[in-house]
């Protein structure tokens, strides 16, 4: 029980909404982890960005000495000079600009590479009721358009913050020395501009955290429509999934304007506010200027330094957006980065040794859903190198058996040991490298013949795949392929009927050489042709091997060696096919629902 609602809290455990102020700490500590590789790149950039602070430095000093000096010596011979010294910053001050975008994105590119690869990473590492309870599209923009949102941030924000404040802190203390009433005067508007930014700042980010949701369900939706587009047209529904395309798409419209509204405010009030400044700049220094206290270069210089000063703010405005786009986005990457699996090899699991296949479930119960139990004090056990079937109506809990010995999912009460060995105590990856599944749910991936069935062992030789291929009478048509096994397969590639990919899945389950077979048999019927040479290429894979196999018709597990009838998540009966045809229980039951004709008992042998 105790283990039961462990598995069940870890199912919840999501992250909370962690505090703003948090997730945008953690965001700058986790990418600079990120970026800490690239220190040199770094730094470089860092150089550049300092030197072009300095550099627009320069620019006011000059316009100053010509109005304070050059103008009133009558030096026209410094004005070539001054133009030449203006137009070799500017230069410069392009090349800086350009070392700095460049090694900027260079870095913001290579940290979005790592962060993108550990997002990877950790899914694959996740376990089924993961990737039962998240949907596809969703994960898919996580690990795209969220990922993609951080590379801004690192690539312009996360130094044009570094650099704002230094140009901010080097020019505020100029000015102060220069002259620091007239400096203190403007620095008053600034809690105000702090506060203003306080607040806007958690609106735009809660706005963005809807815009990447709704961009999550577009893609959801996309995933769902376009792979299933055969349905769609089969029912005709192009009509409905378009309106409800729509819908999601307004949503996302809505949310994106909602946060450029919620910009659209927030910039002018910060330009207001900077205008405030400006204008009790200008009075208080012409004021002091007509009082002979201040040169007019100088407060020239000043407005020009006010300007640069208002640059940072107005910047951080903008990187604002940023900062809170990113932080939307990193909280949904970092959902899915702190999601621990709740299938975990322990620190001591050892290496499962070759396999004879001896299963026992013992008083196992399990749910996927706690609410919903599906096998309740489940006993079984599975003899070595035999045949044994898993019968009973859909939903009986059959796949369901598989699934734990896979260990997908762990049980929340009893146990599971294989040839002696808990599951549990067992290195995953040895338990599934010994394990080949041969589901109704052919999955093929965009690649080649050769590439899907030597899946099984990537280290395979090109013989070893077309005998695999032989045996799983997946050879003749492959070969009639014009490229053989070189043909894609795929979007682009050679279309595959469905005995066809069938066949292929057994090439690479023969080819994998497992101990342990779990075949999920096809409900659907194919004809008598390809029927009987997937029976063929079966009766290859299964000989010598422990096998489960799920049935659904059971013309094809007559002949295997112990039937287990299951219903509502129990052993309902088991033997083999004539024992519990004698039985005259819930098996003779399925099997004259199934073949009418033979009721009279004239059961054809197996
Ligand atoms: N990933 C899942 N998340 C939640 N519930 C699930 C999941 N997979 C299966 N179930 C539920 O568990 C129960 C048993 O499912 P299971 O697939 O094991 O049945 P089955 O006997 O193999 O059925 P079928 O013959 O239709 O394939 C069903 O009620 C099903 O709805």
């Amino acid at each position: 029980m105790e283990s039961r609602r462990r598995t069940v809290e870890a199912a919840e455990a999501r992250p909370g909404p962690r505090s703003r102020d948090r997730t945008v700490r953690h965001m700058y500590k986790r990418m600079f982890f990120h970026v800490k590789g690239h220190w040199a790149l770094m730094l470089l950039a860092l150089v550049c960005l300092v030197a072009n602070s300095l550099l627009e430095f320069v620019i006011p000093q000059l316009t100053r000495h010509t109005i304070d000096r050059v103008i009133p010596d009558g030096d026209t011979g410094a004005l070539a000079w001054i133009g030449a010294a203006i137009l070799g910053t500017a230069l410069l001050l392009g090349l800086f600009g350009y070392l700095s975008s460049v090694t900027m994105a260079t870095v913001g590119q290579r940290a979005v590479y790592d962060l993108r690869n550990e997002l990877y990473r950790h899914m694959q590492s996740l376990d089924m009721a993961f990737f039962d309870r998240n949907r596809t599209g969703d994960l898919m923009s996580r690990v795209t358009s969220d990922v993609n949102m951080l590379q801004q941030l690192v690539s312009s924000g996360m130094m044009q913050i570094l650099t704002d404040a230094f140009t901010f802190f080097a020019i505020a203390l100029y000015m102060l020395y220069v002259d620091w009433q007239l400096t203190l005067l403007m620095l008053a508007t600034f809690p105000l501009m702090l506060y203003t930014t306080r607040k806007f700042s958690k609106r735009i980010r809660a706005s963005f955290k809807t815009v990447q949701q709704s961009v999550a369900e577009v893609s959801n939706h996309l995933q769902d429509t376009l792979s299933g587009i055969r349905l769609i047209k089969s029912f005709a529904s192009e009509d409905y999934e378009l309106e409800r395309f729509a819908e999601r798409s307004e949503t996302n419209m809505k949310a994106n304007l909602r946060t450029v509204r919620l910009r659209a405010i927030y910039e002018p009030v910060i330009d207001l506010l900077n205008y405030v400044g400006m204008v009790a700049v200008l009075i208080f220094g012409a004021w002091q200027t007509i009082r002979g206290d201040l040169t007019v270069g100088a407060i020239v210089a000043f407005l020009a330094y006010l300007r640069l000063l208002q640059n940072p703010i107005r910047h951080f405005s903008r990187i604002l957006n940023t900062i809170q786009q990113s932080a939307a986005a990193y909280e949904r990457i970092v959902e899915v980065l702190e999601t621990k699996p709740e299938v975990v090899e322990k620190a001591d699991a050892v290496p499962l040794p070759p396999v004879n296949g001896h299963i026992v479930f013992r008083g196992v119960s399990f749910a996927y859903r706690p609410d919903v139990p599906v096998l309740r004090d489940f006993d079984l056990t599975i003899e070595p190198g035999k045949v044994t079937a898993l019968v009973g109506p859909s939903g009986a809990g059959k796949s369901t058996v598989a699934h734990l010995i896979a260990r997908f999912y762990d049980p929340q009460a009893g146990s599971i040991v294989i040839d002696g060995l808990d599951l549990k105590d067992v290195a995953l990856k040895s338990l599934r490298e010994q394990m080949g599944v041969v589901s109704q749910d052919i999955v093929l991936f965009n690649g080649t013949v050769r590439d899907n069935i030597r899946y099984g062992k990537p280290e395979a030789t090109d013989d070893e795949i077309a005998a695999a291929a032989r045996a799983a009478n997946a050879h003749e048509f492959i070969a009639s392929f014009p490229n053989g096994y070189d043909s894609e397969i795929g979007e682009r590639g050679v279309k595959l009927s469905g005995g066809q990919k069938q066949r292929i899945s057994i090439a690479r389950a023969i080819l994998k050489n497992p101990r342990l077979i779990v075949l999920d048999e096809a409900t659907a019927s194919l004809d008598t042709e390809s029927e009987h040479l997937i029976q063929e290429a079966l009766s290859r894979l299964l000989a010598g091997r422990t096998c489960l196999v799920i049935a659904h018709r059971l013309s094809t597990i007559r002949s295997a060696d112990r039937i287990v009838v299951m219903d509502g998540g129990s052993i309902a009966e088991a033997g083999t096919h004539e024992e519990l045809l004698a039985r005259n229980g819930k098996y003779k039951k399925l099997h004259d629902l199934q073949f009418p004709q033979e009721e009279a008992g004239d059961s054809p042998a197996g």
